[in-house]
This record gives structure tokens, C-alpha cells and sequence, in this order.
């Protein structure tokens, strides 16, 4: 397993998990991606078509994506793409994403959680 884990130096792992928390703390709804990503694509087309804003890092057209990837492997468990968050907490992939526009979360649908951190406007 460890042959496929890309280990970065603590330094490296420290700027990319403040990178990463930065866009976290600063976007409503946040979600890295990949864009080519089937799964990706089709978390972009919920939040679309709830008409909610968000900001998408594509970590396949940065030149820091693999690290903040590692990065947030380390912040969330997760390494898959599409990895998002709304009001700062983590909701998981595109699976979580699906489940929580079907199911809700915690009482508040989706529309609701997306209203409730201004990412719905009016
Ligand atoms: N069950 C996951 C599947 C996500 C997934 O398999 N994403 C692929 C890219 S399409 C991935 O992250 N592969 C590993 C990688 O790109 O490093 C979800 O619903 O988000």
C-alpha cells in the first residue's frame, strides 16, 4: 500500500493543509475536484442546479494539486476527488453529496444547508 501513498515532507505537508484550509474557511461550499471526473463533473451539476456558488479547485491544473490532495487525505481520510465541504465541514464525495440531496443531513436538506451559509442567494 505505502508504494502508492505520495509522502511529503512535514514542511510541504504544512503549507498544503493551510492552502487547503484557507479555501475551506473562505468558500461557502468548497469542493476539489478533478476535471475530468465523472464524479466531480456530477457534483458541480447538483450544486448547479440548486443555482448555489462555489468554488472549485481542479487539482488536476494546479501545480499543487497532488500535494494538497495528500493534504487533504491527511485532513479528512478521504483521497478521493470530488472532496467537499459546505460551512466549513466536511461532507464527503459525490456518494456523501447524493445522499444528503436525497436524505438530508442532521434535519436540514440540502437546499436548506446551502441557504444557510449564503451559497443560495435570496
Ligand atoms: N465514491 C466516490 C468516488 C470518487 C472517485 O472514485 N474519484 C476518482 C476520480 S473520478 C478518484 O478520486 N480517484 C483517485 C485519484 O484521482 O487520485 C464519490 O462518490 O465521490
Amino acid at each position: 500500500m505505502s508504494f502508492i501513498i505520495r509522502r511529503l515532507s512535514p514542511a510541504t505537508m504544512d503549507v498544503a493543509q493551510k492552502k487547503a484550509q484557507q479555501l475551506i474557511d473562505d468558500n461557502a461550499v468548497m469542493v476539489f475536484s478533478k476535471s475530468y471526473c465523472q464524479y466531480s463533473r456530477n457534483t458541480k451539476s447538483i450544486l448547479d442546479s440548486f443555482g448555489a456558488q462555489y468554488k472549485a479547485y481542479e487539482l488536476d491544473q494546479e501545480s499543487d494539486g497532488d500535494d494538497i490532495q495528500s493534504a487533504l487525505q491527511n485532513m479528512t481520510g478521504q483521497r478521493t476527488v470530488p472532496n467537499i465541504f459546505i460551512g466549513k465541514k466536511h461532507i464527503g464525495g459525490n456518494s456523501d453529496l447524493e445522499n444528503v440531496k436525497n436524505n438530508g443531513k442532521d434535519g436540514q436538506s440540502l437546499e436548506e444547508m446551502l441557504r444557510s451559509v449564503n451559497a443560495i442567494k435570496a
